[in-house]
């Protein structure tokens, strides 16, 4: 054997040694996935995403349909944190040109009186109502600070969305930042969102200005249709596709919006469906019923005794540091209420104080 090749074949086994005992390494110290989660004994264990990129609360979202006079003098009554006027779904063929029309005289007269954020939903992009929707969007004299885009399947989508925006924005004398909240429907709008996502945000570099990709929303009705299932109760078909939803939204600083529950006469059901979305890592839930707007927003909001405890952790901790002169970084483990707390802990419980704060802000 030449001098190079052993010496190659040194490398090649230090390189193999290396990866096993990273592997080892990674396999004895991570710990087992259920005692990474928090332990809260009597409460129930929201975890609350970073908010450090959540411009506004949106627990709630209700849809309201756009030619539906009745149901948008409502809203005036309503505390809700977000409302999608609807151009979509909630609206039939022949009466779209009539939601567009009630939506524009909306904010034309009366917007500004309403407290939550009242945003449009248009049609999808490959329906052919989209231009319409947007024409008439961005021609009022008050812009929506968000628009909903559902049905968006692919990087032409979002793009094709984008484009048309700034076209029919282009030569407006305000240029206010809006944001652009676009829905998750299909399989391939699933395996697709990454791409979308980034190409969402590049298509809303500062060159383009003015619009800000706010967050996704999971469309499980339509998603369901596409591959040929039907939504259970229970909803465990759509496990999936939330965690990913999820996962991808937190690693873009997004906002994730959980999938509607139809039987809006059952309120536990949509009590139970609602925690377990905040505990996923969704921060709000499409409504479709004023009734469902309290209970969704509650389950979104840290809870009192959740509250108590991450103030009590974070204080714990602190008084911890002090006394062993560690600082945030540095300070190992140590026990609260008989249970192990480390540094993600004690992170965990600062979103919940962080994102209780901000609730309460806005
Ligand atoms: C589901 C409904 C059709 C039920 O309507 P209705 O029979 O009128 O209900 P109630 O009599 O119980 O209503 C009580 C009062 O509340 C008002 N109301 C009802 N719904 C709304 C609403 N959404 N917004 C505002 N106000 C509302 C009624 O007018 C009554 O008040 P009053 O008139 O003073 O007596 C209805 O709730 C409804 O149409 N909901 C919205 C449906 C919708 O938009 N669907 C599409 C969105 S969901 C979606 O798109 C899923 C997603 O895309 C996916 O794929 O998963
Ligand atoms: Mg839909």
């Amino acid at each position: 054997m030449s001098v190079l090749k052993l010496r190659f074949a040194f490398l090649n086994h230090c390189v193999k040694l290396k990866s096993v005992s990273k592997t080892s390494t990674h396999f004895f110290t991570s710990r087992p996935l259920s005692s990474s989660c928090v332990n809260l004994g009597p409460l129930s264990p929201e975890v609350v995403p970073p908010p450090h990129k959540i411009q506004r609360p949106r627990r709630a979202l209700l849809y309201v349909p756009g030619h539906d006079e009745r149901k948008i003098n409502k809203l005036q009554t309503l505390d809700v944190d977000c409302v999608a006027l609807d151009c979509e779904d909630g609206v039939s063929l022949d009466k779209k040109e009539d939601a567009r029309n009630t939506i524009h005289k909306l904010y034309e007269e009366t917007a500004s009186t309403f407290h939550g954020e009242l945003c449009v939903r248009v049609n999808s992009p490959s329906s052919g109502f989209c231009e319409s929707d947007i024409e008439n969007i961005f021609s009022m004299s008050t812009l929506p600070p968000t628009v909903i885009v559902p049905k968006i399947n692919s990087i032409q989508d979002i793009t094709w969305m984008m484009n048309e925006k700034s076209r029919t924005i282009l030569g407006r004398p305000t240029k206010r930042l809006f944001n652009v909240i676009f829905m998750t429907e299909s399989s391939k709008g699933l395996i697709n969102l990454q791409k979308i996502i980034e190409a969402g945000i590049s298509a809303c570099s500062p060159r383009f200005s003015c619009c800000h990709i706010a967050g996704i929303i999971f469309g499980s009705d339509d998603f369901c249709a596409n591959l040929g299932i039907m939504r259970s109760k229970d909803a465990s078909e759509l496990i999936y596709a939330r965690q990913k939803i999820v996962a991808t939204c937190k690693a873009f600083g997004l906002q994730a919006i959980d999938m509607v529950y139809i039987d809006f006469k059952d309120n536990d059901g949509l009590e139970k469906q609602s925690l377990e979305g905040a505990r996923m890592g969704f921060t709000g839930k499409q409504v479709i019923h004023p009734n469902q707007i309290p209970i969704v927003q509650k389950s979104f909001t840290p809870s009192d005794e959740l509250l108590k405890w991450a103030e009590d952790l974070t204080e714990a901790f602190e008084n911890s540091t002090e006394k062993s002169k560690l600082n945030f970084h540095t300070q190992g483990a140590f026990t609260f209420r008989g249970q192990m707390i480390d540094l993600p802990t004690v992170l965990q419980a600062k979103n919940i104080k962080l994102f209780s704060d901000f609730i309460k802000k806005t």
